[in-house]
């Protein structure tokens, strides 16, 4: 399972990982990482992107977490929204003497954008708080916090400790006994995600052949799911929206019975004509996706040093979204209500919240992810957060 820790600078999220680390090493569970481990941050390059971020691994009694901690708060935006650091769940760390901030909110917002529907709470920092009612307080408004951006705020476990006591090995009431605390509400909270063999199935159109006397073929890299020979299907997007039937799977020249996520296969599909069949569409368990022509998403706007635009943008700005293997002309806009969005301006670095208008129909979810290019770079990323048209 992947998690990580979120919340406002300074709160104390990379003590928490290098304590928890510490406090699991001992039980033979996980390699100790010290901070200065942590925040050397080692450069990873993902979909494009070049995302600062420290990964630790530790395991519990029942599970493996792989955990990830960044450096910085745009980081933590970037990762959030490309999914470089997909997480099925997460700590969110507040500082007793700050209560909630700013980005305790927006990691919050965006913790919900990205899917994640369980966290669990970290109050740190009790040693410097004397006063039990402070403490309440703070609960209590994390409490009202989650429930407002739709988690659960009434039964969200929250645990009040010490990171740097944990890792100091000072104080164990408030350090280490509260990270075993921690963990094992996250063991008990947080919910494994399905996994990808259990959805529904997904394989986007890379490529499309006519295979004389036998029909058309359609490939690619099966995203999800599992489909068998024989098997109703959906082709959708660019136009498409049609039920056939699955008559043949083959990988590397083999005819086989079942392709499954991860395979690249070829689908031969029944009565479907070359014509009819294009990249940038997806064969799908029928049913399971729509194809929507615009939505609302949460989009991270690189910057220059990363390879992005190096001015701003407005309403109306119109690249090209890369969305699996489609490739579709999109318009930018504010959404519905925006004040004075004719002249408002979206700088490199920006994360915001906009309404894409495609030229094309795509096969589209909330938690889809794509990817905003114009004359060959990457300028942003996005995911989607509502679909407002089909
Ligand atoms: N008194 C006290 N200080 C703490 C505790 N946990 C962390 N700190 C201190 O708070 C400061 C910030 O801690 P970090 O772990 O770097 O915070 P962070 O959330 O990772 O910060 P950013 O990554 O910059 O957002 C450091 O000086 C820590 O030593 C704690 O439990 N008690
Ligand atoms: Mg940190």
């Amino acid at each position: 399972m992947n998690i990580g820790t979120i919340g406002h600078v300074d709160h104390g999220k990379t003590t928490l990982t290098a304590a928890i680390t510490k406090v699991l090493s001992t039980k033979g569970g996980a390699k100790f990482t010290d901070y200065a481990q942590i925040d050397k941050a080692p450069e990873e390059k993902a979909r494009g992107i070049t995302i600062n971020s420290a990964h630790v691994e530790y395991e519990t009694d029942n599970r493996h977490y792989g955990h990830i901690d960044c450096p910085g708060h745009a980081d933590y935006i970037k990762n959030m929204i490309t999914g470089a650091a997909q997480m099925d769940g997460a700590i969110i760390v507040v500082s007793a003497t700050d209560g909630q901030m700013p980005q305790t909110r927006e990691h919050l917002l965006l913790a919900r954008q990205v899917g994640i529907k369980k966290l669990v709470v970290f109050i740190n920092k009790v040693d410097q708080i004397s006063d039990p009612e402070m403490l309440e307080l703070v609960d209590m408004e994390m409490r009202d916090l989650l429930s407002t951006y739709n988690f659960d705020g009434d039964n969200t476990p929250i645990v009040m400790g010490s990171a740097l006591a944990a890792l100091n090995g000072a104080d164990p009431e408030r350090g280490e006994k509260k990270i075993e605390e921690l963990v094992k509400a996250c063991d008990e909270w947080l919910e494994l995600p399905p996994r990808d063999l259990e959805k529904p199935f997904l394989m986007p159109v890379e490529d499309v052949f006519s295979i004389s006397g036998r029909g058309t073929v359609a490939t690619g890299r099966v995203e999800r799911g599992t489909a068998l020979k024989g098997d109703d299907v959906e082709i959708v997007g660019l136009g498409a929206h049609f039920k056939t039937t699955l008559t043949g799977i083959e990988m590397f020249h083999k005819e086989l019975d079942r392709g499954e996520a991860g395979d690249n296969m070829g689908a031969l599909l029944r009565g479907v004509k070359r014509e009819q069949l294009r990249r940038g569409q997806v064969i799908i368990a029928p049913g399971s996706m729509k194809p929507v022509t615009k939505f609302q998403a949460q989009i991270y706007v690189l910057t220059k040093e990363e390879g992005g635009r190096y001015t701003p943008f407005m309403d109306n700005y119109r690249p090209q979204l890369f969305l699996r293997t489609a490739d579709i002309t999109v318009g930018l806009h504010w959404p519905e209500g925006t004040a004075d969005a004719a002249e408002k301006m979206v700088m490199p670095g920006d994360n915001v919240e906009l309404v894409c208008e495609l030229v094309h129909d795509v096969a589209a979810e909330v938690g889809s992810r794509f990817t905003l290019r114009e004359g060959g770079k990457t300028v942003g990323t996005g995911i989607v957060t509502k679909i407002l048209s089909s």
